[in-house]
């Protein structure tokens, strides 16, 4: 179940207004959103819709073309290295040390955190505790550049946490990843969430995963943010229709509709004993995201943006 959001003033990432154009494309047009401490936020969108330039100006790497942009109260194109301290950040790929160990590498990087321990944050992670919670204790002294795709993901994933962050950016991060990996890797981002508070804005093309971790979810098309909301609350609110399947003898019906129970009871009044298979399908996130897209691919540049649902 998603947690409530916490209240406004906590906000880790504030944005309003963010353009950016690349020449004479213009990728975002006016990009609003915001993140409480402690949330899991998901941003999707189609490719090429602007996620990892979003992303990119949050961390800083980037600079915008116009608007406001503050994350962990500070403007990321000129904030220094404390401020980075506390930001983690897992790119979509990350090719270098290949001669180096998993171990090497994390404790080298690691060093680089422990100016910035706090009371209340030591920094940085254990490294064999690091190790282990992303499943790479076994490949921890081979060499980085004979590990697999999905071993590399598991390696950048303790790279970007190695500082133990208030604040993660997640770049697609479990692209390659086989199912145990996913499925530790959603554990992970539960444990950072709920015992280390750790702020997360990740992005994914997996709807399921999208489901299953974020507290909210941000829609990227058209240059803006389309939907916000839970997944439970913009499954509702796009794709309000269930769709209802039954049989009666031979003959196989299918029709959509807002209101299953009521639709259901007037099927059993109407055909009793004579309905031989049932089936209701809700609506899933998936197809949700699907019609929001394909309206806005199909240009309905007008279409209002949703409410933002919690
Ligand atoms: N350095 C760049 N120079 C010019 N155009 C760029 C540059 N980086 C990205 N773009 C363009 O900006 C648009 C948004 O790209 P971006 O990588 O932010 O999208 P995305 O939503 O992350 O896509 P994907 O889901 O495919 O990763 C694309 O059309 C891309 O071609």
């Amino acid at each position: 179940m998603p947690r409530p959001a916490p209240p406004s003033d906590d906000r880790v990432i504030e944005v309003r207004g963010l353009r950016m154009s690349y020449g004479s494309t213009e990728v975002l047009t006016g990009v609003d959103l915001t993140v409480s401490a402690g949330e899991v936020v998901c941003l999707l969108g189609p490719n090429g819709a602007g996620k990892t330039t979003t992303i990119e100006v949050l961390e800083g790497f980037r600079l915008p073309s116009a608007g406001h942009v503050r994350v962990l109260g500070a403007d990321p194109a000129r904030a220094d290295d404390a401020w980075r301290a506390r930001v983690g950040v897992v790119l979509q790929s990350w090719r270098d040390h290949a001669r180096w160990t998993p171990r090497r590498l994390l404790e080298q990087l690691g060093g680089y955190y422990a100016p910035y321990a706090t009371a209340e944050r030591p920094r940085p992670y254990d490294v064999d505790w690091l190790l282990d919670v992303v499943g790479m204790t076994e490949f921890a002294d081979r060499r980085i550049g004979t590990l697999s795709g999905g071993q590399r993901r598991r390696l950048d994933v303790a790279v970007g946490i190695i500082g133990r962050p208030e604040l993660l950016f997640l770049d697609e991060p479990t692209a390659g990843f086989d199912p145990q990996a996913r499925r530790d890797f959603h554990d992970l981002v539960h444990r950072l969430s709920d015992l280390e508070g750790t702020s997360i804005l990740l992005t994914t093309h997996d709807l399921a995963e999208a489901e299953r971790l974020a507290d909210r979810i941000l829609v990227l098309a058209d240059g803006r943010i389309v939907a916000d909301g839970s997944p439970d609350a913009l499954t509702r609110q796009v794709a309000g229709t269930s769709e209802v399947r039954w049989a009666c003898g031979r003959e196989r019906f299918v029709h959509g509709t807002d209101d299953v129970v009521a639709f259901v009871r007037g099927l059993f009044e109407q055909h009793g004993d004579a309905l031989t298979d049932l089936e209701v399908r809700h609506a899933s996130l998936e197809d949700t995201y699907l019609a929001m897209v394909q309206r806005f691919e199909a240009g309905a540049r007008s279409a209002p943006a949703l409410e933002v649902t919690r």
